[in-house]
């Protein structure tokens, strides 16, 4: 498959690039001084594009690719490709699921721990010598507390699972309540955010579900409530969440995702309520590797006519 051109948006694993490197003519668009001009010297050539969670194919891209036939995401969330578009156009998408299932749910219950038992905060306390000077301060029990999540998807369900073991009563709010689940429904966001004490977002961003968590759910959760996010920053008003937090408003937060990133919130730093993670819900090697797989696995059955191993679209 040497002759055909993917382009690949940014940066991923040095496995991915390799693999992909071996099979297809590859071309980094984050190497080219200038992008749009770029796409447009390949456009008669392009068929693929491998792009990430971050880096997906817009609307203008997808019209300035002719010869676009698939996109392949290093990601589960896909909020960054436009998928309208996509199916108008009659271009596959795939994406990574299930592979990334557990690890993104491992981390939002190393989150919750983190935020309740203050971590971050005691590791510090041990480095900078202050035990030295008296005992570190009581924190808060996890189990047992009651969680909350947003989206009981494939992602939500397994950290249902995982709070299950801690003894937490679950409940959830999703468009539609689930019929084979035993967890409490809740039909809003704001009931469900009165009653639980750790709210964990797990759902996709889509135009319904951004700013999902506004001032009045982060309200609602109070000042002994716990926020989670390890879906996409932009489900979490976050002007309003730096407020929340700086006032007291809201318990504490244990953040994975950001509005804007690479960019956090400066006022987020100081609070010892917060853990702040740099997106890396998927990133252990384990992990990244199958979705590299899944990557290369899709663009090779896509062309050899063979059933797309993960497709969305
Ligand atoms: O954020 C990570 C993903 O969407 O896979």
């Amino acid at each position: 498959m040497e002759s055909i051109d993917v382009l690949m948006l940014c940066p991923m694993i040095s496995y991915l690039e390799q693999e992909l490197d071996r099979r297809f003519n590859v071309l980094k668009l984050w190497t080219a001084p200038e992008k749009s001009q770029f796409i447009k010297d390949h456009s008669a050539t392009i068929r693929a594009i491998a792009g990430d969670g971050g880096h997906g194919a817009d609307a203008e891209m997808i019209e300035a690719l002719p010869r676009l036939e698939i996109v392949s995401s290093f990601s589960v969330g896909v909020d960054k490709i436009d998928l309208e578009k996509c199916r108008e156009k009659g271009i596959r998408v795939t994406y990574t699921p299930d592979v990334l299932t557990d690890e993104v749910a491992d981390l939002a219950i190393g989150l919750i721990m983190a935020v309740l038992r203050r971590l971050c905060e005691s590791d510090r306390y041990v480095r900078s010598g202050k035990w030295k000077k008296g005992d570190f301060k009581l924190t808060t029990k996890f189990t047992g507390k009651t969680v909350g999540i947003i989206g009981l998807g494939r992602i939500g369900m397994a950290i249902a699972k995982r709070a299950e073991a801690f003894n937490c009563p679950i409940c959830y709010y999703s468009r539609t309540e689930k019929p084979d689940t035993k967890y409490k429904y809740y039909p809003s966001v704001l009931e469900l955010a009165s009653n639980c004490e750790i709210l964990v977002v797990a759902c996709s961003l889509t135009a319904e579900t951004r700013h999902i968590v506004n001032r009045e759910v982060m309200n609602a959760l109070g000042p002994k409530g716990v926020l989670i996010n390890i879906g996409r920053g932009p489900h979490i008003d976050e002007p309003e969440l730096v407020s929340a937090l700086v006032e007291g408003r809201l318990g504490g937060a244990g953040l994975d995702v950001y509005e804007h990133e690479p960019e956090v919130p400066e006022e987020l730093f100081g609070l010892e309520n917060v853990v702040l993670l740099p997106h890396v819900g998927t990133a252990t090697v384990e992990t990244r590797k199958a979705m590299a797989d899944l990557v290369v696995g899709n663009l090779e059955a896509h062309f050899s006519n063979k059933p797309l191993l993960t497709p969305l679209v």
